[in-house]
């Protein structure tokens, strides 16, 4: 949506969209627009010029250009779009295919592909129209597929890449399909270059089609064509030069029309990212105050400038962030961060001799900073808690039915009985395979990855809005992790629940988060879409983070690490706190505090390199 605006902004494309509907329109609409039919004959007006009964004039036979034009538009038009059809299914599915599953696949489409690619495709659709003489469908399906082995190449290298990235892999641990990984999470991402080539495309089989058409090969005469008014209007040319413009121009058009709105596809997807719409002011605006103090109409909660101290000391300072309904926002950073006090402190849970001393948690539309009566009716009703080690977090000392009984019951005021069958209900919801055996165990009886699930059951008791789930995988065994974000996943789905999940894991963001926000030393570094993030992060931290990734480190290659270490809250310094460790890092950086800032929609960054970071690459 964003490119199409962007796309609309080009004067280029507008012209090329509006010549392209009208031209389509027009040949849709023919008979009404046309006075004469394609074939009417006026022997007395043969050659006119334009007239105000022949707007374009006539050819040799005094038939009417106009009519011609138009009809003759209507299989040109089919033509090119059967030609597109052919091309974008075999090159969308075969590239795919090849750089998504590789090996063999991969091994065998290229060589087909090159098989191809050799082949002179002209002389090949010449063999089908002998072979299906006047067959214009036949042939441009032909070349559909003859010119599909570009296609299959420039997806088959982005595919290539994109599996390697993040999503891809989450997307596989989580058990999607080859198939849904491919629509869901590969070809969105090819979506531009799909369109920009086959603009390109279209426009080499409009002039084919005209081609076979001017040699006659395509519609038979006296049937309208374009490329048959070009081979009219050569026979003529000595004696009647005009019939050659409106021959001619529309077909060029036309080409033109497409080659421009492919090239403008293509500059206003890369427009997206380029560094000149990031550098529209020498430094980058402060977010506004409003946003950074308004809550975002429709959030579910919103946290404003939430400073949290421990012992006296800031350990949190100036968070803020907004969850919507049904959205699930990853919290990412190194150790030591903050994560889990920003995410205990919207629940006023601050550990040790902690306290929120500033700023406000308002969730849906009330603010719970300013009552502890709403807090507490909020906690596990509105909000729920999931803690690393399930083990801690249950009480040893009673059944899982009675500790999730008490809940049901606190909750709901259900009875006994009513309370025992919702307990059933809940752990079946949480995938628990023998809800009657589980319930009457004792946490020590529990595995880690069953006393996590009855844990989220103990969570969804009161039917939150919100669920916090911090690091919920971490004490599990991998194995396992896999099993409760799959879990957490499809409750998110099923119940439309909004989850706030504290990680530092980028697989467990890649797989369930719609957004996410970086911390470092109690601050909110980053803040974007999980795509943007992973594809352009605009902080070097983040990159830094990203590059650290184990599930990108190459078989025998070193782990790549961001040198340094997280300065503790008591050495945070006066300006950037992750100067020391930034290879961005300049004396504006070390001088004052830097603000959050917008440089692009819908991202934030607390960085004055973005520029520097875009243009390079990360350098971490
Ligand atoms: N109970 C506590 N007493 C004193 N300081 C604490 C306590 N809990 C956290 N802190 C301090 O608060 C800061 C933020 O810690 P927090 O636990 O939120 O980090 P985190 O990013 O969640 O890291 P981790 O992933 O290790 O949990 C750290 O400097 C930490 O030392």
């Amino acid at each position: 949506m964003k490119t199409t605006s962007r796309l609309l902004r080009r004067p280029a494309a507008v012209v090329a969209v509006a010549w392209l509907v009208l031209l389509t329109v027009a040949t849709a609409c023919a008979p009404l627009i046309a006075a004469h039919g394609p074939l009417d004959q006026d022997l007395s007006h043969v050659l006119a010029l334009p007239s105000a009964s022949h707007p374009l004039g006539t050819d040799s036979l005094g038939r009417d250009l106009l009519s011609r034009l138009l009809y003759g538009g209507q299989p040109a038009l089919l033509a090119v779009a059967e030609a597109l059809v052919a091309h974008l299914v075999v090159g969308v599915t075969l590239g795919l295919v090849a750089g998504y599953l590789g090996g063999w696949a991969d091994t065998l489409i290229t060589r087909v592909g090159d098989l191809l690619f050799a082949l002179p495709a002209i002389i090949i659709v010449l063999v089908v129209l002998s072979v299906f003489p006047g067959n214009l469908h036949a042939a441009m399906i032909t070349f559909g597929v003859l010119g599909s082995p570009g296609l299959i190449r420039v997806l088959r290298s982005r595919t290539l890449g994109i599996r390697q990235e993040m999503y891809v892999a989450a997307a596989r641990v989580c058990g999607l399909s080859d198939a849904q990984i491919l629509l869901r999470h590969v070809l969105p991402r090819l979506t531009s270059t799909v369109i920009v080539q086959a603009a390109l495309f279209s426009a080499v089989a409009v002039i084919i089609q005209a081609g076979l058409g001017f040699l006659g090969l395509g519609a038979q005469p006296p049937a309208p064509s374009w490329g048959g008014l070009v081979a009219d209007a050569s026979q003529v040319i000595d004696r009647d030069p005009w019939m050659l413009v409106p021959a001619g121009v529309p077909l060029v058009l036309t080409v033109v029309a497409l080659s421009m709105l492919g090239d403008a596809i293509r500059d206003s997807a890369v427009e997206s990212w380029s560094v000149s719409k990031l550098a529209t002011a020498s430094a980058p605006p402060p977010v506004a105050k409003e946003h950074a103090e308004a809550p975002v109409p429709g959030a579910l909660l919103s946290v404003r400038d939430l400073t949290v101290e421990i012992d006296g000391v800031p350990v949190v300072q100036g968070v803020s962030f907004d969850v919507m309904p049904g959205e699930t926002l990853g919290v990412v950073g190194e150790s030591g961060c903050g994560k889990s006090v920003t995410a205990l402190g919207v629940l006023g849970l601050v550990p040790g001799n902690g306290r929120v001393t500033g700023g406000r948690v308002v969730f849906a539309g009330t603010d719970l900073t300013a009552s502890p009566t709403e807090l507490a009716r909020v906690r596990g009703s509105g909000i729920a808690y999931v803690s690393q080690d399930p083990m801690v977090a249950l009480d040893p000392t009673f059944t899982v039915l009675s500790q999730l009984r008490e809940a049901v019951r606190r909750h709901s005021g259900a009875n006994r009985e009513q309370a025992r069958e919702r307990v059933l209900e809940l752990l079946a919801m949480v995938g628990v395979p023998d809800p009657e055996g589980v319930a009457g165990r004792y946490p020590h009886q529990l595995s880690g990855g069953l006393a996590q699930r009855v844990l989220i059951a103990l969570a969804l008791a009161g039917r939150p809005k919100l669920l916090i789930a911090d690091e919920p995988t971490t004490a599990l065994d991998v194995s396992v992790q896999k099993e409760i974000l799959t879990l957490l996943h499809t409750l998110q789905r099923r119940t439309g629940i909004a989850v706030l999940i504290v990680t530092h894991d980028w697989g467990v963001v890649a797989t369930l988060c719609h957004r996410s926000l970086v911390m470092y030393a109690g601050q909110v570094v980053e803040q974007a879409d999980v795509e943007s993030m992973f594809v352009r992060p605009l902080h070097p931290y983040t990159a830094g983070l990203l590059a650290a990734n184990p599930h990108r480190a190459a078989h025998g290659h070193a782990l790549t690490t961001i040198p340094g270490t997280v300065p503790s809250p008591r050495e945070w310094p006066v300006g950037c706190r992750f100067a020391a460790r930034c290879p961005y890092a300049g004396d504006d950086c070390r001088a004052a505090p830097v603000a959050l800032t917008g440089p692009a929609p819908a991202r934030l960054t607390r960085c004055l390199h973005v520029e520097e970071l875009v243009s390079e690459g990360a350098r971490l």
